[in-house]
């Protein structure tokens, strides 16, 4: 099992999963199965096949931007999260450990943000709260205007599918597919129609520098190329948002400062903000603004 679903089911409370764990494991088993039933011969095939289509002319992109229209008075304010003294507790044991304890920031569009601290001090805690993984035991978390911490499940599940994209440490790419078709799964996802896939797929491995690498499987990819592919596969459904944790953590630092060249290219070209955790002093010099966390408060 992939390390982000256990990092997100741990963050869950104790007896409940959360949605997404539970949805992409399904996905996750379904694909597994269905990928190990082919032979590699017929993988080879797929791919053959996906780089004569490539060769048609592209199609028109027409995704969703409708759809993720974003009301005039939060285009205004000009921030896309504003979280307001947010407390997280779990239950431990007979007590309880108080994890955050009294966030308060505010992330405008378009901005690179960075959260640092130890391991331990609350980073993916917040992080996971601030994609509408886990929820605060007290304290608001608006996403373009949306009360986050009021959203029943399911509303954060649809919120999540359509305007956030998650980049995780250890990339969470299925080893048996092409980077293409790990891209073309989260299109799948998140129900944007298959006559589209074509054209987006190929314009976000393109846009993360692996023009020449699409059919390669995630084994004969560097680490960095995986965590590419990642990026690619997290943007791919046009999210707003973009929440990575630790995503230079295994890379070297060449490859660290190749990943944050990446995020500050889609920053600009796909008009996503980004918010990252990350240990590293060397690569906060790129973030437009750092917040430091001790023990679970900023400081
Ligand atoms: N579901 C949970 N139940 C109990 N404790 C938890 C839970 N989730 C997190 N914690 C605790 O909260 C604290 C903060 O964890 P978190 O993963 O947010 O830290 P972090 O800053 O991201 O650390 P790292 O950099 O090592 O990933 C840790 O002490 C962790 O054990």
């Amino acid at each position: 099992m992939m390390r982000w679903f256990r990092k997100e089911v741990k963050l869950a409370d104790s007896d409940k999963l959360t949605d997404r764990a539970i949805v992409d494991d399904g996905v996750n088993q379904q694909l597994q199965e269905g990928v190990e039933e082919q032979q590699p011969d017929e993988l080879n095939q797929m791919d053959v096949e996906l780089q004569t289509e490539l060769g048609m002319a592209d199609q028109e992109l027409s995704v969703t931007e409708e759809a993720y229209a974003v009301p005039e008075h939060v285009k205004e304010q000009g921030s896309i999260l504003s979280v307001k003294e947010v407390h997280r507790t779990f239950p431990v044991g007979g007590g309880e450990i108080h994890v955050l304890k009294g966030i308060n920031m505010e992330v405008l569009h378009g901005q690179l943000v960075m959260l640092k601290g130890r391991s331990g001090s609350g980073k993916t805690t917040l992080l996971n709260m601030l994609g509408g993984l886990d929820q605060p035991t007290t304290g608001e978390i608006l996403f373009r205007g949306q009360p986050l911490h009021e959203l029943s499940d399911d509303k954060r599940t649809v919120l999540r599918r359509d305007q956030i994209g998650f980049i995780f440490q250890a990339y969470a790419l299925l080893p048996l597919l092409s980077a293409w078709e790990n891209v073309e799964l989260s299109l799948r996802m998140a129900g944007v129609p298959p006559q589209e896939w074509k054209a987006r797929v190929k314009h976000c491995l393109e846009l993360v520098g692996l023009g020449k690498r699409m059919f390669h499987r995630p084994f004969e990819l560097s680490g960095g190329e995986q965590q590419r592919v990642a990026i690619a596969k997290a943007i791919a459904h046009r999210p707003k948002l973009l929440l990575a944790d630790e995503p230079t953590a295994n890379l070297d630092s060449q490859m660290g400062a190749q990943i944050m060249a990446v995020f500050k290219n889609i920053i600009h070209t796909e008009q996503v903000t980004i918010c990252m955790t990350t240990h590293d002093p060397t690569i906060l010099e790129v973030a437009d603004h750092v917040y430091e966390m001790v023990d679970g408060v900023f400081i």
